[in-house]
């Protein structure tokens, strides 16, 4: 999009701009945002792909920091109109602490929302996610729900516990002063599993399935219904929201919103298969191949093998009690709440989001060869 002079005026910082989510943020902040004079990628871990995008009309600076630093966050805050806050460790698997996690999470997050206030900052957009809800500690479905869907969001793992404490402190934050005396305006954004291209767990099945002979074996019921969401879709709400926060702080302000699109309700496993199945892979079983307590008893003894060994290496398989349960718990939405207060409507179809998926996955194929 052309951008003239004038409207180019605003600063914007992506906390965890090299990530999965964070990557696609930025690139389509700058393919998608007229006003942006300059984009300020703060990241943990720089991408080497970063430097292809100084050679536009937006700067680009790269900010190798790390959020749980309030100092590293305030010096990168510093100018900003607009803070995307994508940062996060998405740990499910044992691979840190719960206390890091917690680190990173919760107070990696009171860091940016104590940056804007000092520096001020008047835009937060937050990067929360679906386990802010659930599933919950009891497995109950939560089926085609939306953001006023009654659920006891109860939660015992980490990863959720920090999600639900951060987006708490984002929440509350709205309204809060920043320097210069104006209002601090916040909203939560709650992707359910997002896929595309640079997701790493879809990576990490694809790889599963070529060790295995070209086959993945069922272990979840076709009939749990599990949310997804294409990665260029949850990037476009992101950047959305933060263009229209301003203008809409009344009604956005202090508001979460489901990240959703057309993306077909179906297993977590069938789900995958329409992007692994095209690339040569196949799904062994009609029903899950193992009985439940049986999946039960080895996501356990995964538990045990990766406390036992965490002294001498991480040992962090796919199966272990958490994500058994997540897997196996329906967790669908149905809500057209961000086309109401932000007229968002996904800017990739269901088949283009697949058809780019299974590219991505083909690519793989070629490099692994
Ligand atoms: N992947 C999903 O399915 C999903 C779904 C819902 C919500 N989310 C949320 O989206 C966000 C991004 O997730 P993702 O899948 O892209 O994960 P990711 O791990 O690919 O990206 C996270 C980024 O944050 C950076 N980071 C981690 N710790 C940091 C620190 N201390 N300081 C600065 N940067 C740090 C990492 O280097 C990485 O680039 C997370 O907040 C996650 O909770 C993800
Ligand atoms: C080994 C089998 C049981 C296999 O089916 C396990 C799948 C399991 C690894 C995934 C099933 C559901 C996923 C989670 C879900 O998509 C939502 C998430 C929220 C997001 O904030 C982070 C990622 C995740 C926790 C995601 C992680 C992988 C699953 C648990």
């Amino acid at each position: 999009m052309a951008n003239s002079a004038q409207a180019q005026k605003l600063v914007y910082l992506v906390t965890g701009g090299c990530g999965f989510l964070g990557e696609h943020v930025v690139r389509m902040l700058l393919q998608q945002e007229p006003r942006l004079r300059e984009l300020r990628i703060f990241d943990l871990h720089l991408g080497p792909w970063v430097d292809e995008l100084k050679t536009g009309p937006v700067q680009v600076t790269a900010i190798q920091g790390d959020v749980t630093q309030a100092h590293e966050v305030a010096a990168a805050m510093d100018g900003a109109h607009v803070v995307i806050h994508i940062a996060g460790l998405v740990d499910v698997f044992g691979r840190a602490s719960p206390k890091t996690i917690h680190e990173v999470n919760v107070q990696g997050t009171q860091n940016v929302i104590e940056a804007c206030v000092q520096t001020g900052t008047q835009f937060l957009v937050y990067t929360s996610s679906m386990e802010v809800v659930g599933p919950n500690i009891k497995g109950h479905p939560f089926y085609r729900g939306n953001e006023d869907t009654p659920y006891e969001a109860v939660h015992k793992h980490p990863y959720p516990r920090s999600k639900a404490l951060a987006e708490r402190l984002v929440l509350e934050a709205n309204g809060r002063k920043v320097r210069g005396g104006l209002p601090l305006v916040t909203c939560a954004l709650r992707p359910t599993g997002i896929y595309g291209e640079g997701h790493q767990i879809m990576r990490d099945f694809y790889h599963q399935g070529l060790r295995l002979g070209g086959r993945l074996f069922r272990a979840i019921p076709t009939s749990v219904e599990h949310g997804r969401v294409y990665v260029g879709n949850v990037a476009w709400m992101h950047v959305l929201v933060a263009r229209e926060l301003e203008q809409r702080a009344a009604l956005m302000g202090g508001q979460v919103y489901f990240c959703y699109d057309r993306s077909p309700y179906k297993s977590y496993e069938d789900f995958n298969m329409e992007f692994l199945g095209p690339c040569g892979l196949r799904l062994v079983g009609a029903r899950p191949l193992l009985p439940y307590w049986l999946l039960v008893l080895l996501a356990t003894l995964n538990a045990l093998l990766q406390w036992l060994l965490r002294p001498l290496l991480l040992y962090a398989p796919l199966l272990n009690p958490y994500t058994l349960a997540v897997a196996n718990t329906t967790f669908t939405v149905s809500t057209n709440k961000a086309q109401r207060h932000f007229g968002y409507e996904p800017l990739f179809s269901w088949e283009d989001s697949r058809t780019r998926t299974i590219r991505w996955v083909q690519a793989l194929e070629s490099s692994a060869q």
